[in-house]
């Protein structure tokens, strides 16, 4: 399944300047911070604005925020332009946030099965990634792979994003398979953790508007 114009593609997890021009270089739609202290991705509010200081292009920032508490948000966008926030959380906290703050959220919704897919959506969009690991130390982040043919099929009437496992050589069959709108990686595009490869960067935005005009 297909049929896309454009396949909206955000990078998550940027910590260096290198890969947060790649970003911009290759036309990415949404650049991720990591505002969790215990990924490798992790940076403070300050060192994220000074990245977003840098020619942005047409990507707009995205914060990512596990659990957070409305003061950890308020501390952030402090210092922080960001456009929209992503959050690990239930769906009446993201709803909450979306209110307190007045910026976009996404809802980050972990699956294991189709009978676990969303049925609405109280925000702006839902990321659909795997359940973590047993003893995985972040809730995302840890190039684990959803089973694709949960999604087979399946067409929301809300946005909706995938995340998880995404790499140069799966992202254009994620895409024909599912018909997802908009993809986001992390790992799939590093040469270490935290660490971002700008020609994977280049390939993965490629790879992705490929198949989504296939
Ligand atoms: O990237 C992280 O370190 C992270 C930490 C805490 C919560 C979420 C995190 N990342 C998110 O998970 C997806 C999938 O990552 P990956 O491509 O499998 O590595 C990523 O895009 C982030 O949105």
């Amino acid at each position: 399944m297909s049929g896309h114009c454009h396949t909206g593609v955000k990078i998550c997890g940027l910590t260096e300047e290198a890969g947060f021009d790649a970003c911009v270089e290759n036309g990415a739609d949404w650049i991720g911070f990591v505002f969790f202290e215990r990924s490798p991705r992790f940076v403070t509010p300050q060192h994220a604005t000074r990245l977003a200081q840098r020619e942005r292009g047409q990507a707009r920032t995205v914060g990512l925020f596990v659990h957070p508490t409305d003061e950890d948000i308020a501390r952030v966008l402090e210092h922080a332009p960001l456009d929209v926030m992503q959050i690990y959380a239930s769906d009446e906290r993201a709803r909450q946030v979306a209110d307190a703050f007045g910026l976009p959220v996404w809802l980050s919704f972990p699956v294991a099965g189709r009978e676990d897919l969303p049925q609405s959506c109280s925000v702006q969009r839902m990321l659909i990634e795997p359940i973590p690991p047993k003893n995985a130390t972040r809730p995302g982040g840890n190039a684990q792979k959803l089973d694709w043919s949960m999604l087979e099929g399946w067409q929301p009437s809300f946005p909706w994003m995938l995340a998880g496992g995404l790499n140069v050589g799966n992202v254009a069959e994620a895409i024909r398979r599912t018909g997802v709108p908009a993809v986001d990686v992390s790992s799939g595009v590093e040469s270490a953790p935290g660490i971002k490869d700008p020609a994977l960067i280049a390939s993965f935005v490629r790879n992705a508007r490929t198949a989504g005009r296939a």
